[in-house]
């Protein structure tokens, strides 16, 4: 433990003398807003279905009648739009606050890519940036009567990530990884990114755990052998799914109708975060 200094506005101990509390950076949310519960979406990497997960969460949510909500902070590569077929420019109320857009089913999304003027142009902001406009979909957006929101998190463990995690009160993380990812350590950072940031972590979803058949239904697992029932275990955290590489989810994606699938793959989940 660092020497006492009773600066209590820059020291991260929790001593005795304390006099002041520690310096707070949540971003608080629009007067007009209510979020009841917030879930941050995470992974160690890009690319193992993030995107896809929190989009099927929120799909889950809105089935079993909760008003769900996405915030995209996936913000240099941002897919809920597309999943959802949203592609018209979010508006703004007089105040400047962002109004979300809503999918065929009613849940709210924010995203940047719904503020660009062509989709396909990249983003090329530095992290401060980034992390400053999560910050603001988070706390210049009107989130009206939200009971589930489902935060899309930006990859990795680096300082976007971080910045978001002390910005927006999560209730807890959902991390995802893909089967390859869990024998190597890159879970095992998202985990303890988590922890030392004192975030519950409610569970983690195997993404492309395996493939159906389609003439006989076995399940193959083309990346062999599932380590996440032994990471679970080490973490004691529940493995919440373990989600196919299914065609249908990726053309869904693509044509827009994530909504239309029929497949249950994450519904149980809902009432256990
Ligand atoms: N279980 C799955 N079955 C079929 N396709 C999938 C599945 N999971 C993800 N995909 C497809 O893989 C691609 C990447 O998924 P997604 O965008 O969800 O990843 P991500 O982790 O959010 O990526 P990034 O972090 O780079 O934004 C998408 O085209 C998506 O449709």
């Amino acid at each position: 433990m660092s020497e006492c200094t009773h600066d209590c506005s820059s020291c991260s101990e929790s001593c005795s003398d304390r006099t002041q509390s520690q310096t707070d950076f949540m971003e608080p949310l629009y007067k007009d807003s209510s979020v009841k519960k917030v879930i941050g979406v995470v992974s160690g990497k890009g690319g193992v279905g993030k995107s896809m997960t929190t989009a099927l969460l929120a799909v889950a949510a809105n089935r079993k009648g909760l008003h769900a909500a996405i915030l995209d902070g996936d913000v240099t590569g941002p897919s809920i739009p597309q999943a959802f077929g949203l592609h018209e420019r979010l508006l703004g109320n007089q105040e400047g606050i962002i109004l979300p857009a809503l999918t065929n089913f009613g849940i709210e999304v924010v995203s940047v890519n719904l503020m660009l003027e062509e989709e396909t142009q990249p983003v090329i902001w530095r992290g401060p940036v980034v992390a400053d406009v999560v910050k603001q979909f988070w706390g210049k957006t009107l989130w009206r009567d939200i009971d589930v929101m489902f935060v899309d998190m930006p990859p990795g463990t680096g300082e976007v990530p971080l910045t978001v995690f002390q910005s927006v009160p999560l209730d807890g993380i959902v991390v995802v990884a893909t089967p390859q990812d869990l024998v190597g350590m890159i879970v095992e950072k998202a985990v303890n990114m988590a922890k030392m940031m004192n975030i519950r972590i409610l569970g983690i979803v195997e993404n492309m755990s395996y493939i159906k058949c389609p003439d006989c239904g076995k399940e193959i697992s083309i990346f062999g052998e599932s380590h996440i029932d032994g990471i679970a275990d080490k973490y004691q955290i529940p493995v919440l799914g373990k989600l196919p590489i299914d065609p249908k989810l990726t053309k869904a994606c693509d044509e827009g109708l994530i909504e239309d699938v029929e497949e249950l793959y994450l519904d149980g989940v809902i009432e256990t975060l």
